[in-house]
């Protein structure tokens, strides 16, 4: 949605604040309401078709926590789940601020403001925001439940996958998500479920590939005291902990045969059994799977069963890497730049145009994480306002990757692995710093090692 269609809230208690504001933004859209008093929100929102609510974080001079910004802000998403919130809030509020964003804010200014600035939040918020409102595929966002809010994509394939989303999320087809390390599956899960008809329903995230063969019953369908040495209580699992919400088995393709046949018996059955009792209890839950392995071939080598294969993947999700979709850089870039600078309190750092074309012409085998840890590091050492091509460090793994030749893929598997043999070294084998380092989570990095044989 542009500026000039928006209806604008304004909620301070600040009238010098709510008249700034409003000489602002009167010429730039379509309508702006100011109020001073907060607990007259439900009745504006009840009366108006509002776009967008610019919302103080602190009411009360006396009280200055932050709490009834957040208090308000989950008003505004109860009655109107949908509207665009944007938080405004004093420096020492960082923190809140950014809690906010957990609790659905579409973003947050810090006072004093640069009226560009304002008005340049607003039109970004406002275009993401109509994905939330009418799913429309023209859209370069698509919500989700976390940090941010969104999930960010102007290229083709992105806006077909944002158009695939809406009309699946609110389904109870199950989801299979693909794709390399750090693309954002998780982020698309996470989306799935927000806008789901299960939102109000758990949320129930398990790496089961890191889960052991002894691990894998007891925390997935769990266990009565006593039926084994460690169990301690009873305990439900995490079939029972999604009951009437969704279930995502992050990393299915790295489970074992055995465990591959347990999962199917819970999956056509509907129901579990604890470990040590006999006694099946329905669950009614919505199931998303993802992995970075490609499950059909490893299906072809009998490694991964054909029929839960067909059991998890109703609806194919692929995300491509980033290098794949580099029209998708500079959105993603800008966004994590203000993230940052926020989270760094240095609110007027932008990216130059330079930056961002050296960010479109590395490969980013690290993929959106690896982009986002490239801004966190440029922000925290940027020593001027804007961001520079020179400002840019990648991770050693530099040479960009030419991925239309057959030989790519074996390239970028050597380059993978010195690289992550350097910056292990270089951290003293510490594997958090260097997984930090690489754009990716320990336990990726733990599977990269155990793949390499390191
Ligand atoms: N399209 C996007 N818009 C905004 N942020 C994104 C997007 N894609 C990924 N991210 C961010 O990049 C990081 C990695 O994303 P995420 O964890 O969802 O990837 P993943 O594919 O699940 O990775 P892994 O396979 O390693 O678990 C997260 O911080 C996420 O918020």
């Amino acid at each position: 949605m542009s500026l000039k269609k928006a209806s604008i809230l304004v909620i301070d208690d600040d009238p010098d604040v709510l008249t700034a504001v409003r000489l602002l933004l009167r010429p730039e859209v379509k309508e702006v309401v100011t109020e001073k008093n907060p607990e007259q929100l439900p009745a504006l929102l009840g009366a108006g078709d509002f776009d967008l609510v610019l919302l103080d974080m602190n009411f009360n001079a006396s009280i200055n926590t932050g709490n009834e910004g957040i208090f308000w802000l989950k008003r505004i998403k109860e009655i109107k789940p949908n509207i665009a919130v944007i938080m405004i809030t004093a420096y020492g509020d960082i923190d809140l601020a950014v809690r906010s964003l957990k609790d659905g804010a579409s973003d947050f200014m810090v006072k004093p403001w640069h009226n560009e600035k304002l008005l340049d939040t607003i039109a970004t918020v406002l275009k993401g925001s109509v994905a939330v409102k009418g799913n429309d595929p023209n859209n370069k966002a698509f919500a989700s439940g976390k940090m941010g809010n969104m999930m960010l994509g102007e290229s083709e394939v992105m806006q077909e996958i944002f158009y695939k989303l809406s009309k699946i999320a609110p389904t109870d087809a199950n989801i299979l998500i693909l794709g390399e390390n750090g693309t954002g599956k998780d982020l698309i899960a996470a989306a799935i479920h927000k806008q789901s008809l299960r939102v109000n329903g758990p949320y129930v995230k398990v790496d089961v590939g890191s889960l052991t063969e002894s691990l894998f019953e007891s925390e997935l369908f769990g266990h009565k005291k006593g039926a084994f040495t460690d169990a301690r209580d009873d305990r439900a699992g995490r079939f029972e902990t999604a009951h009437e919400g969704t279930l995502f088995l992050d990393e299915i393709g790295n489970i074992t045969l055995q465990q591959q046949a347990k999962l199917l018996t819970v999956l056509q059955n509907r129901q579990v059994t604890r470990l040590g009792t006999n006694q099946a209890v329905p669950v009614d839950i919505r199931l998303i799977c993802a992995t970075n392995l490609p499950l059909q071939e490893l299906a072809n080598e009998n490694k991964f069963r054909k029929d839960l294969i067909y059991r998890i993947n109703t609806v194919e999700i692929v995300v491509p890497p980033l290098r794949k979709r580099k029209q998708d850089i500079p959105l993603l870039a800008n966004h994590f730049a203000r993230m940052y600078a926020a989270k760094y309190f240095k609110p007027n750092i932008s990216m130059a145009d330079s930056a961002i074309e050296k960010l479109q012409q590395y490969s980013f085998p690290g993929n959106v994480r690896e982009l986002q840890y490239t801004i966190e590091r440029a922000i925290i050492m940027a020593e001027s306002e804007l961001i520079e091509a020179k400002d840019l460090l990648f991770s050693p793994l530099e040479n960009p990757v030419t991925d239309t030749e057959d030989t790519a893929e074996l390239k970028l598997s050597t380059l993978e692995k010195n690289t992550i043999m350097k910056v292990i070294d270089k951290h003293n084998g510490n594997i958090s710093k260097a997984a930090k380092e690489l754009g990716l989570t320990r336990t990726a990095l733990y599977r990269r090692l155990s793949k390499y044989e390191l």
